[in-house]
């Protein structure tokens, strides 16, 4: 833990570290089968993470082959960062058939809020929505704005200021966003309360976690009054029934500090390395290793303990590193080393 930190919200309670252990530990002991739908720049680096991490990976593309497959696999993961033209017709189904079925699985929305193509199937989603969503701040705010959820005014201001990573991704570190043309084809995301508006950067973000707050919070709200009854309760026999009542859905955004929520408690998530936006697919791998985790635990916890996960590996493959090529050989290599009492004793920040 890092001791400049200055935390203004409580530690999180045993219970929850017990549960984020059990998860990671689960992870080891079990090899469970996680499939992805995900893009042609970072699909090695999920499945190695993903093996990395203690699961086993399976990539598809055919939604008979992708339906197949999650009646197999623990969870499902698809990411929209590339896209080729049957994606439009396809992924809406699929999303649709996980549904029906009732699978758990974890959305990406990689450059939410550029393109047509992929805001059309990112709107689709709304009625047959992911268990997790895990994306860049950005795209957490893109994605709740295309969906039309109301922001929450909940003042989290006194989530404190944490330094646990060098760097960050803010506004003013990252270069400007692409030229966009003011069409519909890109959703603008704008903060109503600072009277600002941004638009995506690429698969960068522009916007600091914390501008991602309401949005996060409006999308878990939105996933989890979708979830079905069965996976509901299929979470609730993962855990122990009075220390988590009603399961819900997580909304994850990650960045300088991490930032997990179900819609009623924000978790800051202090740590990890610079580094990881250095080498790409830093963001994708960890919605694959989310996935891992949930095909064994409930998604607040499969959230938590991914993104814990990441940053311990990433903090440990800054130390064993020289550079972006050796970080990404340290930061596997870390994934496996990395002991479940190690991502449970992590510092994590409870707000709300
Ligand atoms: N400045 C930073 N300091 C520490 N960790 C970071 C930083 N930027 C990104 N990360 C980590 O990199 C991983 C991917 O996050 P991010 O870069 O926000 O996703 P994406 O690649 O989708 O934009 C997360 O584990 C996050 O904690
Ligand atoms: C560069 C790029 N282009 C389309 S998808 C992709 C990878 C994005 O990876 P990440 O979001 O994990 O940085
Ligand atoms: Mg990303």
């Amino acid at each position: 833990m890092s001791s400049d930190s200055v935390y203004s919200c409580s530690d999180a309670d045993g219970a929850i570290r017990t549960r984020i252990a059990e998860a990671v530990q689960a992870v080891k002991d079990t090899t469970p089968l996680a499939q992805s739908f995900t893009n042609f720049v970072t699909i090695n680096l999920v499945a190695n993470a993903q093996l990395a991490s203690g699961g086993t990976a399976a990539m598809s593309f055919l939604p008979d082959d992708i339906i197949d497959t999650a009646k197999i696999a623990g969870a499902n993961y698809i990411n929209v960062g590339t896209l080729l033209p049957f994606y439009k017709d396809a992924l809406p189904d699929i999303a649709q058939r996980l549904a029906y079925l009732k699978k758990p699985w974890v959305l990406d929305p990689v450059a939410a809020g550029i393109g047509k193509t992929r805001t059309a199937i990112l709107k689709s989603f709304r009625d047959y929505p992911p268990t997790i969503v895990r994306g860049n701040a950005s795209e957490i705010i893109a994605l709740a704005d295309m969906w039309g959820l109301p922001r929450n005014s909940t003042d989290f201001t006194n989530l404190g200021d944490v330094h646990g990573k060098v760097g960050g991704h803010n506004a003013t570190s990252l270069p400007q966003p692409h030229a966009a043309s003011d069409t519909s084809d890109n959703i603008p995301t704008s903060d109503a309360s600072a009277g600002t508006t941004t638009r995506p950067a690429g698969v960068e973000s522009v916007d600091d976690v914390d501008a991602a707050i309401p949005s996060a919070i409006a999308l878990a709200k939105h996933l989890s009054s979708h979830m079905p009854a069965a996976m509901a309760q299929r979470f609730s026999s993962e855990n122990d029934a009075a220390s988590v009542p009603c399961p819900r859905a997580a909304v994850a955004v990650s960045g300088a500090v991490d930032l997990v929520t179900d819609g009623e408690t924000v978790y800051r998530l202090p740590g990890g390395s610079a580094m990881m936006a250095k080498i790409t697919g830093a963001g994708c791998s960890l919605g694959g290793v989310t996935a891992v985790y949930l095909a064994v635990a409930d998604p607040l916890i499969a959230a938590l303990a991914a993104s814990l996960l990441y940053d311990r590996a990433a903090e440990i493959a800054e130390h064993e590193s020289h550079g972006p090529g050796s970080f990404q050989v340290a930061f596997l290599d870390a994934l496996w080393n990395v002991t479940a009492e190690q991502v449970a004793s992590s510092p994590l920040l409870v707000a709300s």
